[in-house]
């Protein structure tokens, strides 16, 4: 990878939502009327998400998804902007943006998470096609809204092709296997969540990489993607094109206050590392540990910021 493709920024597409932070004591009883203990809102999404960590940590970064141009995104465009987040690509709606009710339980550590969406419109190939690709290094997509997402990253193999430049794709896969499975082919980094692994019946991260792989190699052409499996507070596991795996140990982290976003933080922290300071799989994955097990330590992400990698 070329010094210039290393200074390029960061893409991120998928969706920016509100998400409504509760903090109770432990899970609530259904059918109760109580008290939190506290509360905040904050800007949220899994893209969006990723892009704040990737600017707390210090790259340069955009977001690609629907804007709201409804009153209550208003927060959410400043907090981007305040962050530097670009948003120039981005269509807009005057539908209400999607939000998530989130319940983080003090005891267990649990965050659960509710979240309505609406049908809110999603970002089309047609408004992907204005963005200027020389502008990225790395363009990363959540596992969403096939038929358009794979057009959009069809195009980016078109112009690693055309141009002989080399724009990485990673792609988060959390949700809808059978859907989705097709998005994993023309990326270079899957990460495969363990909650969409146990949907499956894959009972271990190596089983998990192991099955993901075999899956893809039924139809695959291609070189076929590194698969990273992040299993919760057991680290994170990886398998490579040519069968190498690797078994990430966790941090432990000092406190458990806020897991909301680990996840997204996870794959922050693994572009940040891999993009800006090219590191290799193994230590870009075990950067990745740090900065989710780092992330769950504090509300929020910018104490993520704390963390350097020299
Ligand atoms: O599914 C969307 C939800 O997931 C998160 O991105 C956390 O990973 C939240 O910020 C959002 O509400």
């Amino acid at each position: 990878m070329s010094e210039e493709t290393l200074a390029k920024s960061v893409l991120c597409v998928g969706c920016t939502v509100i998400d409504f932070v509760t903090i109770t004591g432990s899970y609530p009883k259904e059918d109760t009327d109580r008290r939190c203990l506290d509360g905040f809102w904050q800007r949220g999404g899994n893209a969006s998400n990723v892009c704040t960590v990737l600017g707390v940590l210090g790259s340069k970064v955009d977001f690609f998804g629907m804007l709201s141009t409804s009153d209550a995104f208003r927060v959410l465009l400043e907090d981007l902007k305040r962050r530097n987040i670009g948003t120039s690509h981005c269509p807009h709606t005057d539908k209400d943006p999607p939000f998530s009710s989130v319940i983080l339980a003090q005891d267990t550590g649990t965050r659960t998470i509710i979240h309505c969406n609406k049908n809110y419109p999603q970002v089309s190939w047609e408004d992907f096609k204005k963005i200027d690709l020389l502008r990225y290094g790395w363009v990363h997509f959540e596992a969403r809204n096939v038929a358009e997402t794979s057009r959009m990253m069809a195009s980016i193999v078109e112009h690693n092709r055309v141009s002989g430049e080399r724009i990485i794709i990673s792609l988060d896969f959390e949700t809808l296997y059978e859907q989705n499975l097709q998005l994993c082919y023309p990326c270079d980094y899957v990460v495969f969540s363990k909650e969409l692994a146990s949907q499956r019946g894959w009972k271990s991260p190596r089983e998990t990489c192991e099955s993901l792989a075999a899956d893809l190699s039924l139809q695959g052409t291609r070189t076929p993607p590194v698969i990273i499996c992040p299993w919760g507070s057991a680290g994170a596991v990886c398998l490579d094109a040519s069968g190498n795996y690797h078994e990430l140990p966790p941090y432990k982290p000092q406190q458990v206050v806020d897991t909301l976003g680990a996840g997204d933080s996870f794959m922050a922290g693994f572009i940040y590392a891999a993009h800006k300071h090219k590191r290799d799989l193994a230590e870009a994955v075990d950067f990745a540990n740090r900065v989710a097990s780092h992330k769950i330590t504090e509300f929020g992400y910018d104490h993520i910021g704390e963390l350097s990698l020299t």
